[in-house]
């Protein structure tokens, strides 16, 4: 039975838990390939096969058993014997016979197994490492998590089974029930032996290491969480601990804080800069006014900052008021704005968790917004609790105006911590464009460019400034622009300059921790860790990066218009194109596919200040990527400037209608139904957005971060993915990853257990976005982050909140998205043939979506 055929039998009620996949569509593994999605659709859905799923129930993953081969390394070595072999809760077992009635004639304690790994001894063999460790134990709620470093000497036991499938059950079962597997390499700081649990006497966890107590202390995962799957919650400590660095292993917490104010002091967009001198001054002598000066400068988001000529005037600013109670998700109504705030909260990083962004890159950009919002947040409390005193009345939901003279950027409250697009009004004084579109004063105190006063940040290997370029003798196609650009390009320039010599900025685009483990490791092994491979130097990043830029000053090609968003590494800004340099190597960035450029485009530019990039590579990475993937819903890259050595600008197509989270936040059906979008609605944009990865797909692509954050629209109701940067390509040779890269709420089980991935994690990052759509928000969003990654490696699919009003069509969509055993998630490709699809509507019925805009 065909996947989309076998999805169809699932019935209403069974999608609150679909369980685990159906068996693979090849048992023996053979033929497939790293990139099966790409094969013949007919082939693949003829392959795959639900109704076998019912053996592999979650119950019996929990408890296994089945006869097999065994042979250990001991005296009787050279013998296969026939035994009975069952995983237990806290130990494997073999037996003479399936009854289990005699003693074991080994037991093994889970915690004592350090690894499990397909073998080539025996055609379909596994061979079972253990710690010959006396001191293991395995009963109760208590484990032992760790083994004596004077008591490690290790012992392997091979078992065979009959089938390929077989084979895979069994390391899959066993390497789910093994605290010290999942990818989770066992304490190293340790020379006892450590029994962690939980005590319900005290309600604590004890045996822990200190930061890993603390962590749970500060999330809400239960002792019966652990009692549940202990092994799940040491793994999302691991890899909460590994994102956050494993050098701090006393006060995750204390470093988490302080790394994140540092972050979010350092990784001030740049159009704050009016304010930075206060920011950097107040923030570094510790008082919290840094922010408040920050707030001065912007604009709360979903307010549309008006366009202007250019000429510097304030528009008055449309103070929309959101946060009211119609906005926050209907299951949450009822519930106290102060506790709606509270569960939002529950995401500062003030509580040692790391924020609902990616782990990547927005982390600080969020951190910040959180910081923001979590003290805006206090400040208006304490201005209600003191209204509260003086009027004695203490309205919950009434917004009470704040004694800034500017607006406090309201984060939405759908979600406080998705980024604020548009808050910042880009011709208030207090905002300096580093486009160019400062007032016309500041250029003539900062004057004329003057590069000399510039020193490349990044060394002597750089080139020295290009001069803009002269105007076309021959039929100009543009008016040259005036010269007022390209002297506040200057000044923001010296703006750039008088910034390095500020301490080195913080990453906001910070790099994954983890390096890519052996792709020659089968799913669900051990895996060891390699060195981080060495990344470009720099030298090399300037050079490619030269490669692909036009040799020509942008800041006479483009009128700056308004800000159009804020990214981790970079602003993006609306821009007119007023000149095309054809005296310079424009040409060979003409790409035919896409129309020629004419003055007069809009385009979206993206200004990054490389000296703030920690992993230039990965820009790099964004602009090739974005540079060869020409498709009607990828964002089109056009070209990409180096107007100096740190000012990198990348122009792309513009998207007027923002991003599809805007858009979610800002549903006028938010206030009428609990669905932000209609079923027809999500069916066209989820379609749109997987032919969209389809093509990255194809390309052996992984884009890694697909959210909502990421799908971008214009007015034309055209759906188009981007953010590039942590894009992955799989290789003949390189079929799988396991770099620890996404953003947590969208992570699909197989990146939070960090075991090998492909494709199809944006599969289920897609499934994740639908959810989005459907209810407001991923997952979990009011969880704790930890809780939230540990519900996502043991939850796998998650449930839907109002399963009761959506129609089977994307119910039964959902459970091929979320499907979490990979080899019966659906491709990109299977995707497109899948009947949800068929209620898609037209773009025109989405007009209502975008009007938030206008
Ligand atoms: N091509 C575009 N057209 C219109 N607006 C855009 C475009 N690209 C980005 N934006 C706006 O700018 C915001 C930031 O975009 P960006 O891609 O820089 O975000 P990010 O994913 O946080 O960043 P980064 O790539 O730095 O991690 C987006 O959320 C969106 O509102």
């Amino acid at each position: 039975m065909s996947l989309s055929a076998a999805a169809n039998k699932i019935s209403d009620n069974d999608f609150q838990n679909i369980g685990p996949a159906p068996m693979p569509p090849n048992a023996n593994g053979q033929g497939r390939t790293g990139y099966n999605q790409t094969q013949p659709i007919t082939k693949l859905m003829s392959q795959l096969d639900l109704t076998s799923a019912s053996h592999l129930s979650a119950n019996s993953l929990k408890k296994k058993s089945g006869w097999v081969s065994y042979k250990d390394d001991g005296l009787l070595s050279f013998i296969w014997q026939k035994r009975y072999l069952v995983l237990h809760d806290s130990y494997v077992a073999l037996y003479k016979n399936d009854k289990q009635n005699d003693d074991a004639i080994l037991q093994i304690p889970l915690t004592s197994i350090i690894s499990v790994s397909r073998t080539q001894l025996k055609q379909y063999c596994f061979e079972l490492i253990r710690c010959s460790d006396r001191n293991s134990v395995s009963s109760g709620s208590s484990s032992s998590v760790n083994v004596s470093s004077e008591n490690n000497s290790k012992k392997s036991i091979y078992i065979a089974t009959k089938t390929e499938n077989d084979l895979h059950t069994w390391l899959d079962a066993i390497f789910a029930k093994c605290p010290l597997l999942s990818g989770v390499s066992s304490p190293t700081n340790f020379t006892h032996k450590v029994h962690v649990g939980f005590d319900p006497e005290t309600g604590s966890f004890v045996g822990m290491p200190t930061n890993w107590e603390k962590l749970l202390k500060h999330s809400r995962i239960t002792g019966e969480d652990w009692n549940n799957n202990s092994a799940a919650v040491i793994q999302v400590l691991q890899f909460y601990q590994e994102y956050n660095g494993a050098g701090n292993p006393t006060n995750p917490l204390e470093k988490s804080q302080s790394s994140e104010a540092a972050s979010s002091q350092k990784s001030l967009p740049s159009s704050y800069n009016e304010n930075k001198h206060s920011v950097n001054s107040k923030a570094s002598s510790g008082g919290s006014s840094g922010l408040t000066s920050q707030r001065q400068a912007s604009q709360p988001p979903n307010t549309k900052p008006h366009v202007s000529s250019g000429n510097g005037s304030l528009p008055p600013i449309n103070t929309k008021v959101l946060n009211n109670q119609s906005n926050i998700p209907r299951h949450l109504q009822n519930v106290p704005s102060q506790q709606y705030n509270k569960m939002r909260n529950a995401h500062s990083p003030t509580n040692g968790q790391f924020p609902r962004g990616p782990m990547h890159s927005n982390h600080s950009q969020r951190s910040l917004q959180q910081q923001q919002h979590q003290q805006h947040q206090q400040h208006q409390q304490q201005q209600q609790q003191q209204q509260y005193q003086q009027q004695q009345q203490y309205p919950y939901h009434q917004q009470v105006p704040s004694p800034s003279p500017s607006p406090s950027p309201s984060p939405s409250p759908l979600n406080p911590y998705r980024p604020h697009h548009n808050m910042i009004n880009p011709y208030s004084k207090q905002s300096l464009s580093p486009l160019g579109a400062q007032p016309s004063n500041a250029n003539q105190k900062q004057g004329t460019p003057n590069y000399a006063q510039n020193p490349s940040p990044t060394g002597p290997q750089f080139q020295p400034q290009r001069t803009a370029p002269k105007p076309p003798v021959s039929a100009p196609r543009a008016p040259y622009p005036p010269k007022q650009s390209a002297v506040a390009a200057g000044a923001a320039m010296q703006h750039v300059a008088a910034k390095n010599d500020q301490p080195v900025l913080q990453s906001m685009r910070q790099a994954p921790k983890r390096p890519d483990t052996n792709d020659k490791q089968a799913t669900g092994v051990t895996k060891p860790k390699k060195p981080t491979r060495p990344t470009m130097s720099t030298a090399e990043i300037m050079s490619k990066l030269k490669s692909v830029t036009v040799n020509a000053d942008p800041s006479i090609c483009f009128k700056v218009i308004e800000k159009a968003g804020q990214g981790a590494s970079g602003s993006v800004y609306l821009a007119e194109r007023t000149y095309i340099p054809i005296e310079s190597n424009m040409s060979e960035f003409m790409n035919n596919e896409i129309d020629e450029p004419q003055v007069g485009d809009k385009v979206a530019i993206k200004q990054m200040i490389l000296s703030k990039q920690p992993r230039k590579e990965l820009i790099v990475n964004e602009i090739l990527v974005m540079k060869d993937s020409r498709h009607d819903n990828i964002v089109n890259f056009l070209e990409a400037y180096l107007r100096t050595d740190d000012d990198l600008w990348v122009v792309m197509e513009f998207m007027e209608g923002g991003s599809l989270t805007d858009i979610i936040e800002n549903s006028p059906a938010n206030d009428t139904s609990r669905s932000p979008l209609t079923e027809p609605q999500i069916a066209y944009i989820v379609r749109e957005t997987c032919q969209g990865l389809k093509f990255l797909h194809d390309k052996h692509i992984i884009h890694r971060d697909i959210k909502s954050d990421n799908v971008l629209l214009d007015t034309k109701a055209r759906v188009k993915i981007t953010d590039f940067g942590f894009c992955a390509k799989l290789t003949d040779k390189r079929s799988k990853r396991a770099t620890m890269v996404g953003t947590p709420y969208w992570m699909a089980p197989e990146v939070v257990k960090q075991r090998e991935y492909d494709e199809k994690i944006d599969v289920w990052s897609l499934g994740i976005m639908t959810i989005e759509m459907l209810e407001g928000e991923p997952p979990y969003l009011n969880e704790d982050p930890l809780k939230a990654l540990y519900l996502i490696a043991t939850n796998g699919t998650p449930k839907l909140k109002y399963p009761e009003t959506l129609s089977l069509e994307i119910k039964r969509f959902l459970s091929v998205c979320l499907c979490v055993d990979v080899r019966y998630r659906a491709s990109t490709e299977e995707l497109l043939h899948h009947g949800f699809f068929n209620l898609a509507c037209d773009p025109k019925d989405l007009t209502a979506l975008l009007e938030w805009k206008e």
